[in-house]
């Protein structure tokens, strides 16, 4: 069979540095080909390679279904190849319907006198869904429809706009924000488009869904393909091993169960947009996961409590004394840090260092005499970025060049640098790779082993069974129930979050993570 797609000798660098190095990579037609890696391997540069976002270095060959591509390529030409590329960031407008989401990029059917015709257009966006299989009402609002369906609105875009079945279809982390449920409903329409012969790259940390999904898998390593494989057969061991090349299995010794600690925080009956009156308390060097379905309201009181948002209602206590937390400067001097879910909004500055990233919160160490001494302070985040593993090992980077994965890590670097008595991380391990995982998962321990009190918002229920002394479960905007000891596992997390949910949905396996 003619391959779909055969790349080889593909490299990138910038300024000077090589981050791919002569990669070679093929894809059947049909296929769904896994591609994993740590941060910072190379995969996004890969991919911006093909989607023509990057000019690969001169010497590279892309041969799709048997004819050479002329490189590079540019996105406009990328597109009418019939590439695909689904990133995290959907770029649905919520408040239009599916059809009107679809009809926007590929130009609205217009009747007699320019008109915009409605049952055309619906027509249309019902064919373009049709292959999916998902039953999507071409009339809903993105905003009203589950997050699988709004990847696959946004999959059907993709295709509609490049004006012919996609041949070659490029999914970024496709499961990242999909709740538990959500991940099935998915699989099955990305099934079904490999069953019509489009050839996918599948970019994930999620080495569960890899061994789900995939028909093959391969793993860049420091720029370079290690190895491809057939998924069948394999275990999640064999795959980390592919991606770090040794195993990890020592690295994640459950949490010892603990007595109630002094308390530290305590909250009762805070409401806001999606709580009705959560109360909890987080002691002392305790880790506090906070489990829930997907707008659940998880992350509106992490929010609340750093300031972000206004509560509706209710009482923060902090050490005893009732506190008004109005903004995140007052959270940090309360000694609150977070570490937010949104990166990219709520977290780094792209266009400056990945040091004034992480020593912004506090430069008072580095000021001297009315001098900032800046030696001294990029020396002092060298050293901070380096515990962190944060690479490439340069501060002076900007930190818009660096992977998210090293994003992500340079902002937990920034939130623990403060030694904040209480530290909110909200998905703080999201798109990132298995290694540094465990490594930043150590680093929460050793914080709370040191007193800090550590509230944990995390989609993993495996991560917070394991990491956790206690886990809140929200439901209802209500603490519905609260596990620890031998109740803590990751089974009773799922039952509990899914409880009054549909038959089925809490079945083993079904999680997000
Ligand atoms: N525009 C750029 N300028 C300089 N360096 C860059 C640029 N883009 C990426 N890099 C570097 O290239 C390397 C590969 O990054 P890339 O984003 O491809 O990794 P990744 O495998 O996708 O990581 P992650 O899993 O964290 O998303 C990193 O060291 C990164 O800092």
């Amino acid at each position: 069979m003619t391959k779909r797609l055969e790349i080889r000798n593909l490299s990138k660098s910038f300024s000077g540095t090589r981050v791919l190095k002569g990669v070679s990579f093929d894809l059947m037609p049909g296929e769904i080909h896994a591609l994993v890696g740590e941060n910072g391997c190379g995969k996004s540069t890969f991919i911006k390679c093909l989607a023509g976002v990057h000019d690969p270095d001169p010497g590279a060959s892309v041969t799709l279904d048997g004819a050479a591509l002329t490189l590079p390529l540019d996105p406009a030409r990328a597109l009418a190849c019939g590439f695909s590329f689904i990133h995290q960031d959907l770029g649905l407008i919520p408040d239009l319907t599916v059809m009107d989401n679809i009809a926007l990029v590929r130009g609205f059917s217009t009747g007699m006198g320019w008109r915009i015709d409605r049952r055309a257009e619906r027509l249309r966006a019902a064919e373009a869904l049709a292959a999916f299989g998902a039953g999507i009402d071409p009339e809903a609002r993105i905003a009203d429809i589950p997050q699988a369906d709004r990847t696959i609105v946004a999959i059907a875009r993709a295709f509609a706009r490049s004006g012919r079945q996609g041949r070659v279809l490029v999914l970024d982390e496709p499961t990242a924000a999909l709740p538990a449920a959500d991940v099935d409903r998915l699989f099955d329409a990305l099934r079904r488009i490999a069953a019509q012969g489009v050839g996918m790259i599948y970019v994930s940390h999620r080495l569960q869904e890899i061994l789900r999904i995939a028909d093959r898998v391969t793993a860049f390593r420091d720029g370079v393909n290690v190895g491809t494989a057939p998924v069948a057969g394999m275990a999640e061991g064999d795959l980390v091993r592919m991606i770090v090349g040794r195993s990890l299995d020592a690295i994640h010794p459950p949490v010892a169960a603990r007595r109630r600690p002094a308390p530290l925080l305590q909250v009762r009956d805070l409401a806001g947009r999606r709580n009705r009156g959560a109360s909890f308390a987080v002691g002392q060097g305790e880790i506090v996961g906070l489990a829930g379905l997907l707008a659940s309201g998880r992350s509106e009181i992490a929010r609340m409590l750093f300031g972000l948002q206004p509560p509706a209602g209710g009482e923060i206590r902090f050490y005893g004394h009732t506190v008004a937390i109005r903004g995140p400067g007052e959270a940090l001097g309360l000694g609150i840090g977070l570490v937010p879910e949104d990166r990219l909004t709520l977290g780094g500055f792209r266009e400056m260092s990945v040091a004034a990233n992480i020593s912004l919160p506090d430069l008072a160490p580095f000021w001297r005499r009315l001098r900032l001494r800046a030696g001294e302070e990029r020396r002092a985040m060298q050293a901070l970025a380096d515990r962190f593993g944060v690479r490439p090992r340069d501060v002076g980077a900007r930190f818009g060049t660096l992977s998210g994965g090293n994003q992500q890590k340079a902002i937990i670097a920034r939130a623990m640098r403060l030694e904040p008595r209480l530290l909110i991380l909200d998905e703080p391990v999201q798109g990132v790779d298995i290694g540094a995982k465990a490594e930043i998962h150590d680093l929460v321990r050793q914080a709370a082993a040191r007193g800090t009190g550590i509230l944990l918002v995390d989609s993993d229920f495996e991560d917070l069974a394991r990491l956790c002394h206690r886990v809140l479960v929200l439901r209802d905007g209500r603490i519905a129930a609260e596990l620890s000891g031998d109740a803590l596992t990751r089974r009773r997390i799922l039952e509990c979050v899914f409880a009054g949910q549909p038959p089925g949905a809490a079945a083993d396996g079904d999680v997000a993570a």
